[in-house]
């Protein structure tokens, strides 16, 4: 079975083919902050996006009909269970339409929907997956409760491979998981289900293009004082904060590299790590300090210099264990495959 892979992130396209499970070839199309900035709206990034998949697919000898199935990143759905999902008309449209919240997993579905023709397309474990236990959902105020949107696939994914490398049941293990990418996500999950985590968009720490929390008082102050048109304001937060905003670049190793000579960076850097670790602190303590192991994946992992500075200060909370990257890939490659094999039945998705 041919599978193509398709993989939209804030900072990278990632494009995969598989045959069955076997992974044949990946590439991983960076974006800079530059390029993105250029887009008002995320589905504006279509045609962008759209041309490097397909002119990977052609690079490497295959037509899209050449494919029996396509994976695609899960969007921001409304809340929904962790598994695999059928993609269908209505989901393209709420995606593209009505999804309450911008990002780059959302153009999966529909970019893939639209060139698929009529190959079945799946998504698995989505952004907008929601296990929250009752209490973390409230926010403090009673207009707004807190929203589950993480990186829910890598999560699950390394999760079951730290459970396999501990010898224990995936259902019977507790761990902080840590993703970091464009966006950061640190979630507590308890047997099996991630029972808080921050809302990778716009809560816990700052990333390489998220500012993450704010100080809510000044925000609205300067919301109101209407300095900044609403788009611009959002920007300010979700595209070019945290690195960018400070550095002007959402590459780390660039960032790094700025660290050798200057002192602002250093202070950036040594800012960025100290408020992952706090939140990392802050989730050991939602599962009451009960943890087999804190996990630490995404692209930011790659770097010995970035991860030797958050274990520094949350070594003594528990075991770490560190896997670069990620396994997004394999996790929705394994989806469609178990789908189309029938080994496991899709979830059939609708609008609530
Ligand atoms: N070898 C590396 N060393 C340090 N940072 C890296 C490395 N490779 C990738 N990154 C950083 O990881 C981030 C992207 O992570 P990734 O998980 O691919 O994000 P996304 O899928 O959200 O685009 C970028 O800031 C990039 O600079
Ligand atoms: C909105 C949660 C997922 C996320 O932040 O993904 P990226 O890191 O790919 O932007």
């Amino acid at each position: 079975m041919k599978i193509l892979v398709i993989n939209p992130g804030s900072t990278s396209t990632k494009v995969a083919i598989f045959e069955d499970k076997e992974l044949k070839i990946t590439k991983t199309l960076e974006h800079s902050s530059e390029e993105i900035s250029k887009y008002d709206h995320i589905m504006e990034q279509i045609d962008m996006r759209k041309k490097a998949i397909v002119e990977f697919a052609e690079e490497n000898g295959y037509k899209i009909k050449d494919f029996d199935t396509i994976a695609a990143r899960g969007g921001i759905l409304p809340p929904l269970s962790s598994g695999t999902y059928k993609v269908t008309e209505e989901m393209v449209n709420y995606l593209k339409n009505e999804t309450p919240v911008e990002h780059a997993s959302n153009l999966a579905a529909v970019i893939a929907y639209e060139v698929a023709d009529g190959i079945p397309v799946y998504i698995t474990d989505p952004v907008s997956v929601d296990e929250f236990v009752p209490e973390a959902r409230i926010s403090g105020i009673p207009q707004l409760e807190r929203k589950s949107l993480f990186h829910a696939l890598n999560m699950k994914m390394v999760a079951r491979r730290a459970s396999e490398e501990l010898n224990k049941k995936y259902e019977d293990c507790n761990f902080v998981i840590v993703h970091l990418g464009g966006g950061i996500s640190v979630g507590a999950q308890e047997k099996g289900k991630m029972i808080d985590v921050n809302n990778a968009n716009d809560e816990g720490p700052f990333s390489p293009e998220r500012s993450g929390e704010l100080p809510v008082g000044d925000i609205a102050k300067v919301a109101f004082s209407r300095k900044y048109e609403k788009r611009e304001m959002r920007k300010r937060y979700v595209g070019k904060g945290g690195l960018v905003g400070y550095l002007k670049t959402n590459d780390l190793r660039e960032a790094l590299k700025l660290t050798e000579n200057d002192e602002n960076a250093k202070k950036v850097i040594e800012g960025m790590t100290y408020q992952i670790s706090k939140e990392i602190g802050a989730m050991a303590t939602v599962l009451k300090g009960k943890i087999d192991a804190i996990i630490i994946t995404g692209g930011l992992a790659n770097s010995e210099i970035f991860i030797n500075k958050i274990k520094e200060r949350i070594s003594k909370i528990g075991l770490i264990m560190v896997y670069p990257g990620s396994f997004e890939m394999e996790a929705l490659a394994e989806g469609a495959y178990r789908a189309e094999k029938n080994i496991e039945s899709p979830i059939e998705w609708r609008k609530r």
